[in-house]
């Protein structure tokens, strides 16, 4: 008899952390650094990071750093050593280089305006914000770039630009299960009006020592799997679950309703959660089980259907289709 197997997506990328300053304050974040030495990640680094990337393979460059870094005093000054007036202007700029690479950009810079998506847009395959929750919790007071108005206000103004969209929430930072199904209808509802959210990160917290939410419980295995349902049941069948598979035993919530597990990088470190490795492919071929493991872009087959990115980027997204397309058998 033939039986569909289920399929399990990821996708090959390389992060870069353009730069650790942020203007907001997490009580779990060990990213974060004040304007300091090292604190922006410079061009030459940025350009071999992204040849090496794609020597091996690298479909995604994954530009994740801090929030309007600007508002740190000595930021701007520091970046203008760089030869750059705006965190925005250097992102635009890696991102060409990326494209010059072979890599598609997907962007998560924090909270963006209308005008700097936008811009990104043209140079982006896609892009990502962390809702975390819509709860008002202690480890987000002191992070106005947290406020759950301002994060779904940035994702609906991704729906209006009609940018491929990565949204998500952070498991175990002071809320209940009640806030993460209030968290699920409110990305649900933005998904109904504008179409745009291609997956959903279900993230747990892992603690980093030395900061305010070092003690606190890391979430269990069943209660991420119970959330992983909800969501399977809240979202539209369209939108992908994601969980990230160095954090977690994701073999044991595959069961639970799992899509996807990310970005996975043959190269670069989780520079969020420095102390877990990346798994290898075999290993992700044993999470997978008998599921499929297939390889994806970092803008999803659907968006590349219906024309969501510039057309500039055209090419290099049907070269890269092929191939991962070409690569599949050998997954
Ligand atoms: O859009 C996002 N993508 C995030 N991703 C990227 C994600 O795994 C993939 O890059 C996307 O699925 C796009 O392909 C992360 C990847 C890491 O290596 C570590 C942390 C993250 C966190 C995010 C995130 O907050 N938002
Ligand atoms: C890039 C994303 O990484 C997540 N993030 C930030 N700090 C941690 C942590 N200690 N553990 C797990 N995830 C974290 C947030 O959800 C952020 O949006
Ligand atoms: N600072 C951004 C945010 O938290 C990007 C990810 S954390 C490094 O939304
Ligand atoms: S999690 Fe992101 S927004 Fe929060 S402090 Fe860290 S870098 Fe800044």
């Amino acid at each position: 008899m033939y039986m569909d197997r289920r399929t399990i997506t990821f996708s090959r990328n390389a992060f870069l952390p353009l730069t650790t300053v942020c203007r907001n304050r997490c009580g779990y974040c060990c990213f974060r650094t004040p304007v300091q030495e090292g604190c922006i990640m410079a061009q030459a680094e940025v350009e071999k990071t992204l040849q090496n990337g794609a020597a091996l393979g690298c479909t995604e460059a994954l530009f994740t750093f801090g929030e309007r870094p600007e508002e740190e005093p000595g930021f701007s000054a520091m970046l203008a050593t760089h030869g750059y007036k705006t965190i925005l202007d250097y992102c635009e700029a890696m991102c060409r280089k990326a494209i010059a690479c072979g890599i598609l950009p997907h962007t998560n810079a924090g909270i963006l305006t209308y005008g700097e998506m936008e811009r990104l847009r043209p140079v982006t395959a896609s892009m990502g914000l962390m809702l975390e929750t819509t709860a008002e919790i202690p480890a987000h007071a002191t992070s106005k770039g947290k406020s759950p108005d301002v994060r779904l206000a940035m994702i609906e103004d991704a729906g209006r630009l009609k940018i491929p969209f990565t949204t998500g929430l952070l498991l175990g930072i002071g809320e209940t299960m009640a806030d993460r199904e209030d968290s699920l209808f409110a990305i649900r509802d933005l998904h109904k009006r504008y179409g745009h959210i291609q997956e959903i990160i279900i993230q747990n917290f892992c603690p980093k020592p030395g900061t305010p939410l070092d003690k606190s419980p890391i979430p269990t295995t069943d209660e991420v799997c119970a959330t992983i349902r909800m969501a399977k049941d809240i979202l539209q069948p369209d939108i992908a679950v994601q969980i990230p598979p160095n954090l977690i035993d994701a073999s044991l919530l595959i069961e639970c309703g799992v899509d996807d597990l990310g970005g996975v990088s043959p190269l670069t470190i989780d520079y969020v959660n420095p102390e877990h490795p990346w798994p290898a492919l075999d290993e992700l071929r044993v999470i997978a089980g008998n599921a499929r493991l297939v390889e994806r872009l970092c803008i999803y087959q659907r968006f590349i259907d219906k024309g969501w990115f510039d057309p500039g980027m055209q090419p290099l997204i049907n070269r890269l289709a092929h191939t991962i397309q070409a690569r599949s058998s050998g997954l």
